[in-house]
């Protein structure tokens, strides 16, 4: 599809991307740069690249297809770093779990004659790094695009086709929609599991001891949410602000409700609202089961565990 693929930055989703581009032909040459030598000496070593450098711009020169796969809070210095050597015609996207603020970091860079098309595959686990990822991350997943105004048409189905080869199905929003969805759907619940596991790592009355042998399963299934990586995390709770908060504030007053119910006794509207919820997750293993979910199994990755199943 591609003479030259540039990835920069080489950790989950950029070393997934390396192996799925390897395996459907869809490059002819595989570029890739991170900032750190030891994650790119990795990355040789495990022969994710056709060549390798901690210079971005030696990378993304002649590229037709440019993947940003950097924390979100490095979008702007990545842009600002790559554009001078960005090739006129070239398609340049990003992967980020937000989109106003990465559209806001990269656009002022970007130089004309380049396509920049945001973009967020749906896709993803707690893990990090470049040995974390795998070939078939993103099968039966949703890609989402955030198109600026103006966008090529051709360029834009030129990218769709890219995700689709690499197994994804796509879908297109703005990015004020896009994260306002995300914060319900990824944010909140990630935010819910690190204050989970803080609060019981902070308690007086039961032993450490205690919380890691008797875990319950929902109780690990908030541990596998908590364990994602801190840096990724951070920038997407700082980039993602504005939507997180609002979803939090709503959470906060429902949680009111929730203990208000459990203190007054009302089990009526206990049992009303655990009924409704019990619908959307049958919504979702129903919807699941159209597209069926990939076994993830010999991958480490917990089957029924990744975002969107
Ligand atoms: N982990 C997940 O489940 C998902 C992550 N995303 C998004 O994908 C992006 C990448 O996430 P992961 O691959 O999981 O992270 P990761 O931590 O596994 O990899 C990040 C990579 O970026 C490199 N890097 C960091 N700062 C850099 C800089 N200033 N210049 C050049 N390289 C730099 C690191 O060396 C590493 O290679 C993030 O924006 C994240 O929000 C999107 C979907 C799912
Ligand atoms: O591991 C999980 O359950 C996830 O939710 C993965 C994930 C994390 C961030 C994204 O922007 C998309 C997917």
């Amino acid at each position: 599809m591609f003479e030259k693929i540039a990835l920069v930055g080489i950790g989950l989703i950029g070393s997934s991307l390396a192996r799925v581009i390897r395996r459907e032909h869809l490059a002819r040459h595989i570029a890739i740069a991170t900032r750190s030598p030891s994650t790119l000496k990795r990355a040789e070593e495990l022969g994710l690249g056709d060549s390798y450098s901690t210079d971005l711009r030696e990378a993304v020169r002649d590229a037709d297809l440019v993947i940003v796969s950097v924390p979100v809070g490095s979008s702007a210095e990545v842009a600002e770093e790559i554009a001078p050597a960005l090739k006129n015609g070239a398609i340049l996207t990003d992967v980020g779990s937000t989109k106003a603020s990465v559209i806001a970091q990269m656009q002022p860079f970007v130089p004309k004659g380049v396509h920049f098309i945001p973009g967020h595959p749906l896709a993803g686990t707690e893990k990090s790094g470049p040995d974390a990822g795998f070939a078939e991350l993103f099968e039966n997943r949703w890609c989402i695009f955030t198109p600026l105004p103006g966008t090529d048409p051709a360029a834009l189905e030129k990218l769709s086709e890219f995700w689709r080869r690499c197994g994804s199905n796509i879908d297109t929003m703005d990015a004020e929609h896009h994260d306002m969805v995300l914060a319900i759907v990824s944010h909140l619940p990630h935010i819910i599991a690190y204050n989970i596991v803080g609060t019981a790592d902070d308690l007086e009355s039961v032993a450490k001891g205690e919380v890691i042998k008797y875990a319950a399963s929902g109780f690990r299934d908030f541990t596998r949410l908590a364990a994602s990586d801190p840096t990724m995390w951070r920038d997407v709770c700082l980039h993602n602000k504005d939507a997180i908060l609002e979803m939090l504030a709503r959470f906060s007053e429902d949680l009111a409700s929730l203990q208000r119910a459990i203190r007054w006794g009302d089990g009526e509207k206990l049992f009303d609202l655990f009924t409704r919820t019990r619908g959307i997750r049958r919504s979702i293993i129903e919807a699941g089961q159209e597209t069926a979910a990939p076994d993830f199994g010999r991958h480490g990755v917990e089957q029924g565990k990744g975002i969107g199943e």
